[in-house]
């Protein structure tokens, strides 16, 4: 058994490069940038209004102004400001040359072409040139496109980005006992459940997942399935993984060629969690117990689909205070499911009672994964320990 932050370099070790395609602005949200993108604009390109007002000479405040004109935005104003008047202007509108103030409408008097200024407190209400960003500005690469990157890399004029390629990720779940949901099973069967719980976590970390046909405990149907993975940038097999007499995953991926990185790992639970390359495809085999493979699939499938998309996906460790006593830990990395709430300082966290694999019940009312290393003495509760959260 290795360990948990071996086994993830190991992992992290199979990650293809990333590759690039250009998307259009309207596709890039959520697309991790893999080439800086350079302004090609200043923002704001000219001193702007930030008022609908009048646009005056600060040295002129106390005297009546001839109002000359007007500035629009989209609609600049020609002329240039001169002592005793002043410019009708609107928000957005280029502050006319010479003008160094802008007086909101709500503080003047007009009196057909003329303003006297009823309150000339306040700030200049102008943004200068540049005030935003400057041409040249970058959008540095490795970043999850937000909604205000977009907006950014728009007021850039950078209409089309290079981002990731979404990596296609094959899912393949095996098992006798296996139906789809919507199947009526029959004696000894279950609805298979996990490969959506992985579909959904290879998308959650920005990936497209292609969710195989169930495969039976027979080396031909799994044959069938590691060729249909063919041409896919990750595969991730579900079940099979452990020591039975149908846990095919190991001998049949061995049969093909699979250059095996690791088989398990010293974490609970997910031990019997095997890596390699498979052809040129990297190949996660997760245990089938259901939490299992949801908590390896957060571990170490969002990670390198992560890596392979030029970007790190890693949920930080935080601190929490135990709502109950613990007793000591054994020789594997404990992941407990639990639950979070609010506490004086920290949150606090409570572990359910039944930490069995199987219980998804459990694993969907849970917020956090409360971490605990190989060989941690007994806690106590009040005691400061640490969490991966599942909620974001
Ligand atoms: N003698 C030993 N037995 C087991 C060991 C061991 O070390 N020695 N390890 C246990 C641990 S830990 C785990 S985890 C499981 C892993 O087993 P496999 O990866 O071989 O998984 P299966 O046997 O195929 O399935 C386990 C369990 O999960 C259910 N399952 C599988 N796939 C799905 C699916 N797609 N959707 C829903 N449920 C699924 C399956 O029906 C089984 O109940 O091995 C232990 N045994
Ligand atoms: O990985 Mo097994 O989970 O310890 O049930």
């Amino acid at each position: 058994m290795i360990s948990v932050e071996q086994a993830l370099a190991q992992v992290l070790s199979l990650a293809p490069a990333p590759r690039g395609e250009r998307v259009p602005l309207d596709q890039a949200w959520g697309r991790i940038l893999l080439e800086p993108a350079v302004s090609r604009m200043t923002q704001p390109p000219f001193d702007a209004s930030a008022m609908d007002g009048y646009a005056i000479r600060a040295a002129d405040i106390g005297q009546t102004l001839r109002v000359v004109g007007e500035a629009a935005a989209g609609h600049p104003y020609a002329g240039k400001a001169a002592p005793g008047v002043a410019v009708r202007i609107f928000t957005g509108a280029p502050v006319p040359a010479g003008f160094d103030r802008v007086i909101m409408q709500e503080n003047v008097a007009r009196d057909a072409d003329s303003i006297t200024i009823t309150d000339p407190s306040g700030t200049a209400n102008i943004r200068p040139a540049g005030d935003d960003f400057r041409e040249g500005h970058r959008l540095e690469a490795g970043r999850k496109l937000s909604a205000a990157d977009i907006a950014l890399l728009a007021a850039m004029n950078v209409p089309v980005v290079t981002v990731a390629r979404r990596a296609r990720v094959a899912i393949l779940a095996g098992g006798d006992e296996l139906v789809p949901p919507g199947v009526a099973p029959g004696p000894g069967q279950i609805i298979s459940s996990n490969d959506l719980a992985i579909a959904g976590l290879v998308r959650q970390a920005g990936a497209d997942p292609h969710i195989l046909p169930i495969a039976r405990d027979t080396e031909d149907s799994l044959r069938a399935g590691f060729a249909a993975a063919q041409g896919s940038d990750l595969l991730v097999t579900i079940g099979g993984a452990s020591v039975g007499d149908h846990d095919l995953i190991g001998k049949v991926s061995a049969d093909l060629g699979l250059q095996r990185a690791f088989y398990r790992v010293a974490m609970r639970p997910g031990k019997p969690l095997m890596a390699g390359t498979l052809g040129d495809i990297p190949m996660l085999g997760l245990p089938g117990n259901p939490v299992s493979a949801m908590v390896c699939a957060i571990l170490f499938v969002q990670p390198i689909i992560a890596a392979t998309q030029g970007w790190s996906f890693e949920r930080p460790l935080r601190k929490a205070r135990l709502a109950a006593d613990l007793p000591a830990e054994g020789n594997r990395q404990h992941y407990l499911r639990a639950r979070l709430t609010d506490g004086p300082d920290l949150p606090v966290i409570q572990p359910f009672p039944s930490q069995d694999s199987a219980r998804l019940s459990l694993m969907a009312q849970a917020d956090a994964l409360l971490v605990r290393p190989a060989g941690d003495p007994p806690r106590l509760a009040g005691d400061i320990v640490e969490y991966l959260s599942l909620t974001g």
